[in-house]
């Protein structure tokens, strides 16, 4: 039975945190995954977590100020970045997060990238799983890694053993679907999976990407982010739960 993370970035955003987690245990979710929870308390969060028995799987760094999305590549906001990145830690550490997503902005470039990432691995706690992740060009124009290549170059220059690639399946889909051809060679270097459909990122029961036959190809052990926008109340979109739970 295949297992899946609710991202509660996009699902039940009508709610408090503790709320949505509530929310994904009783809709059948495996675990959950959030974007920015820093404003809800950790303690909260933790104590959701605890009450439903369910993991987190992700957060993120903060994305910095309006239109920066993400910090570690901007040239010049090193301090920013740098706190930014321990901040995520103590909120991961204190939910028991197994991963943390580290973004990178949009204009950088890799000397400060690389260095700030260099930061992140060294003080990283024990056990967690960093994440950089390619966002493709039309979601986020300008983003420093638009493409899987990018990511992966960058993860082979820092070759460091707990940064790990966050394959969106949503974001590959849209502009370089022949990626998932390479799945095989990338698996030992990815930390999460996400989907979505493609290219409106509703609901993945339609759309190019078929998740029927691309999951059992896949073949990822962990539950696989639901990093998708309902279109309407998020307990009116999952149909695709049982089916794909079961593919
Ligand atoms: O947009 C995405 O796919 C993400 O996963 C990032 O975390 C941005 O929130
Ligand atoms: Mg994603």
């Amino acid at each position: 039975m295949r297992e899946f993370s609710a991202n509660l970035g996009f699902l039940w955003t009508d709610r408090p945190l503790p709320d949505a987690i509530r929310a994904a245990k009783a809709a059948g979710f495996a675990a959950v995954e959030c974007h920015f929870p820093y404003d809800t308390p950790a303690a909260e969060t933790r104590a959701a977590l605890l009450e439903t028995g369910l993991r987190m799987m992700t957060l993120n760094t903060r994305p910095g100020g309006t239109g920066d999305f993400g910090l570690l590549a901007l040239k010049d906001r090193e301090a920013e970045a740098r706190a930014a990145i321990d901040e995520a830690f103590a909120y991961a550490l204190a939910t028991d997060t197994r991963a943390v997503h580290l973004m990178a902005g949009k204009h950088g470039d890799d000397a400060t990238y690389h260095a700030n990432l260099a930061y992140a691995c060294d003080s990283a706690p024990p056990g967690m799983t960093l994440l950089i992740e390619a966002i493709n060009r039309w979601h986020v124009p300008d983003y420093h890694l638009n493409t899987t290549a990018q990511a992966v170059d960058t993860l082979k220059t820092l070759n460091r053993p707990n940064l790990k690639l966050m394959f969106d399946c949503y974001h590959v889909g849209r502009t370089e679907p022949e990626v998932f051809n390479d799945v095989d060679t990338l698996r030992p270097l990815i930390g999460h999976i996400q989907i979505a459909a493609v290219p409106d990122r509703s609901a993945p029961d339609h759309g190019s990407v078929d998740y029927v036959t691309l999951l059992p190809r896949l073949n990822w052990p962990g539950p696989i982010g639901a990093e998708y926008k309902p279109n309407g109340p998020t307990d009116a979109s999952l149909d695709w739960l049982p089916r794909l739970s079961a593919c």
